[in-house]
């Protein structure tokens, strides 16, 4: 058992933003979510990181509701990357990193030896070692993206929740980090803009639309031409890459669908 959203539905403002998604990812697995903006796919996120509750339906980590469960203990079991992750203050890398080992202190504090290796290794696993006594606002984007990856995985997560984790990175950055993300021992929702790399690095994708799931299924069973003409509205060719085993989309850049 792990982390599971069942017919979770949320409406914000009036409007309903998730509308009755049920996820239940295999323990391991990393799964896509797709969908074009404001498709309800930040939101769906942080129903399943239990920072918002849903207005029906249940998040359920390990059986157990949710809102039920003390922050603290969610806290020792997901670990979330969010696209906007900022602070103003004179803060060290290494400090940063560090906050992903509050939800480890009990009463009494923690195991400092435990803390230290665990930061030292998320430093390692995301190539910021060198930059550990940086301070956190002299980062470029891609850097401090890599920071909150680093602060997730020092947590020791059995999940991880990541909000479009390769916005700002470069190429090689991206690659590194899906990597990283697929070869961690825990099971990983993460929304995705770039239909290549879902394709690349997914285990599975569920595609939302208008807050509901529209498709759900391995990349080669999704990713068709019309799956993304309807969701997205443009013109795609998807072939079947046999040597890499995996399906590769292109695009045409006047290819807007007609509507
Ligand atoms: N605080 C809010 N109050 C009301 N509505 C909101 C709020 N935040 C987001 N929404 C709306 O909820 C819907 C889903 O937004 P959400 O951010 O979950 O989509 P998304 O798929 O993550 O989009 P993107 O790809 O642009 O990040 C959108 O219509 C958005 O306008």
């Amino acid at each position: 058992m792990s982390l599971a959203a069942e017919n979770v539905s949320w409406s914000r403002e009036g409007t309903l933003v998730v509308d009755g998604v049920t996820l239940r990812p295999a323990p391991g697995d990393t799964v896509g979510l797709l969908g074009p903006n404001g498709s309800g796919k930040s939101s769906l996120l942080r129903l399943m990181q239990g920072v918002a509750k849903p207005s029906a339906g249940t998040v359920r980590l390990d059986g157990e509701a949710l809102s039920s469960i003390p922050r603290r203990s969610i806290a020792r079991a997901v670990a979330v990357v969010s696209q906007h992750a900022q602070t103003d203050m004179d803060i060290l890398v290494e400090d940063v990193v560090r906050l992903g080992r509050i939800p480890h202190r009990g009463t009494w504090g923690g195991d400092p030896e435990a803390d230290r290796a665990a930061v030292v290794r998320a430093l390692e696993h995301t190539g910021l070692a060198d930059k550990a006594d940086r301070l956190w606002h002299t980062l470029s984007g891609g850097e401090r993206q890599r920071v909150q990856i680093a602060r997730a995985l020092a947590q020791e997560p059995r999940e991880l929740l990541l909000d479009e984790p390769t916005n700002h990175l470069d190429i090689r950055h991206q690659l590194e980090l899906l990597t990283l993300v697929t070869r961690l021992p825990v099971t990983s929702i993460v929304a995705l803009h770039d239909l290549n790399l879902a394709a690349m690095f997914c285990d599975q994708l569920v595609v939302l639309k208008d807050g509901a799931v529209v498709a759900g299924g391995t990349p080669r069973e999704v990713l068709t031409p019309a799956l993304i003409r309807d969701v997205y509205e443009v013109d795609a060719e998807v072939r079947y890459d046999d040597a890499r085993g995996r399906v590769a989309i292109s695009f045409e850049p006047a290819a807007l669908a007609a509507h």
